[in-house]
C-alpha cells in the first residue's frame, strides 16, 4: 500500500501532454508495470494460500453453521468456493482485481480520515473531551466499545461527519465521464467529456454552511440541517459501494483510540492542518501525538 501511496503522490506529465508519453518521461510507467507485477505475485500467493488452506475436499456449503463460524471463511473463502460453480466468471484473474480493489479502496481512506479527524481533535480539546465523556457514559471502562454502541454516539458521528467535511479522503471524487452529451449545473457537457466533481470546495462553499472552515461537529446535531450537503463518499450509480463500512470502521477506530488513550499534543503549537498529494488527501505533515492508555484502561488494553 505504501507504494500504491508513493506512486500516485505526483502527477503523471504524460497524461496533461501526451507527446511525453512517448519517453514514459517519469518513468511512471516502468513503475507501475514493476508494481502490478509485485501485487500480483502477492495476490496469487494469497489465493493458493486459502486454496490449500480451505481444502478442497471440505464443500463450504455442506458445512453446518457452527461449523462455519469455526472456520471464520473470509471473502477469498467464498470467491474461491464460488470458482468451484462458476470457474468462468471466479477466475484467479477476477478475484485478484476484487480484492486489491477493495485493498486500494478501502484502507488509506480510512486510515487517512482517522488521521484528519484525531488531528482537528488535538487542535479542540473540548471536542476530544466531549467525544470521550460521551463513550464514557454510554460504553463505560470495563469493555472496548463494539458495533452496536456506535448509533448511541451521536457526537462521535458528528466529528466524523465534521472530519469527513473538511478532509474528504477523495476530494475530487473519481473521474466520472459522461456518456452522451448532457447538461449539467447548466453547461453543456458533450459525452465522452471527464468530469471531475470538486467536493473539497463543496464541503466548504460559504454560501451552503454556516462558518464553513471552522470545524463544528455541533453543526449535523439537526436532522434537516446542512448535514444534506455532505457527500465524502460521493452520490449515484457510483459512489462507494462500501459506504456504510467505512463509517463503522471510523466509528470502532476513531472512537476505541478515544476511549483507550489520554491523547495530547507534543508542544503548545496547533497540529498543522496543511494537505499533501497522494492517493487519498493524506496531511502534508503527519500526524505526531502524545499517547498514554487512560488508567481504567490498562488491564482490558494489556488483555488484548
Ligand atoms: C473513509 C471511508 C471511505 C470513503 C470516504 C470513501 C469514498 C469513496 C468515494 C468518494 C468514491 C468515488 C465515488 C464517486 O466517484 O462518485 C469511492 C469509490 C469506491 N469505494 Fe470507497 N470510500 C471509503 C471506504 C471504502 C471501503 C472501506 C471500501 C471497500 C472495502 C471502498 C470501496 C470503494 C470502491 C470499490 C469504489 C469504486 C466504486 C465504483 O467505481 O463503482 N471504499 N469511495
Amino acid at each position: 500500500m505504501r507504494e500504491v501511496v508513493e506512486l500516485h503522490r505526483n502527477s503523471n506529465l504524460g497524461d496533461f501532454l501526451p507527446v511525453l508519453q512517448w519517453v514514459d518521461f517519469q518513468g511512471v510507467e516502468k513503475r507501475m508495470v514493476k508494481l502490478m507485477k509485485k501485487q500480483d505475485k502477492f495476490f496469487q500467493h494469497l489465493l493458493d494460500e486459502h486454496r490449500t488452506r480451505t481444502d478442497s475436499s471440505i464443500d463450504l456449503d455442506k458445512l453446518d453453521a457452527s461449523n462455519k463460524e469455526q472456520k471464520k471463511q473470509t471473502l477469498i473463502d467464498l470467491l474461491l468456493s464460488m470458482q468451484k460453480t462458476d470457474a468462468d466468471f471466479y477466475t484467479d484473474k477476477t478475484i485478484k482485481g476484487l480484492v486489491l480493489a477493495l485493498l486500494v479502496a478501502g484502507t488509506e481512506s480510512s486510515a487517512t480520515t482517522t488521521e484528519w479527524a484525531l488531528s482537528l481533535l488535538h487542535n479542540h480539546p473540548d471536542a476530544m473531551h466531549k467525544a470521550w465523556v460521551e463513550i464514557n457514559s454510554h460504553v463505560g471502562e470495563d469493555r472496548l466499545l463494539d458495533e452496536s454502541d456506535l448509533p448511541q454516539l451521536n457526537y462521535l458521528q458528528n466529528v466524523i461527519n465534521e472530519t469527513f467535511r473538511l478532509f474528504p479522503p477523495v476530494p475530487l471524487l473519481l473521474p466520472h465521464e459522461s456518456s452522451e452529451d448532457c447538461t449539467v449545473g447548466g453547461f453543456h457537457v458533450p459525452g465522452g467529456t471527464m468530469l471531475l466533481a470538486n467536493l473539497w470546495t463543496i464541503h466548504r462553499d460559504p454560501k451552503l454552511w454556516t462558518d464553513a472552515t471552522k470545524f463544528m461537529p455541533e453543526r449535523f446535531e439537526s436532522e434537516d440541517g446542512e448535514g444534506y450537503h455532505l457527500i465524502p463518499f460521493g452520490v449515484g450509480r457510483r459512489a462507494c459501494p462500501e459506504a456504510k463500512l467505512g463509517r463503522r470502521v471510523m466509528g470502532l477506530t476513531l472512537g476505541a483510540l478515544i476511549q483507550s488513550f489520554e491523547l495530547e499534543r507534543i508542544g503548545e503549537e496547533d497540529i498543522d492542518m496543511m494537505e499533501g498529494t497522494g492517493l487519498c488527501m493524506p496531511k502534508a505533515e503527519p500526524l505526531e501525538a502524545l499517547c498514554k492508555p487512560r488508567r481504567a484502561m490498562i488491564n482490558l488494553l494489556s488483555c488484548l
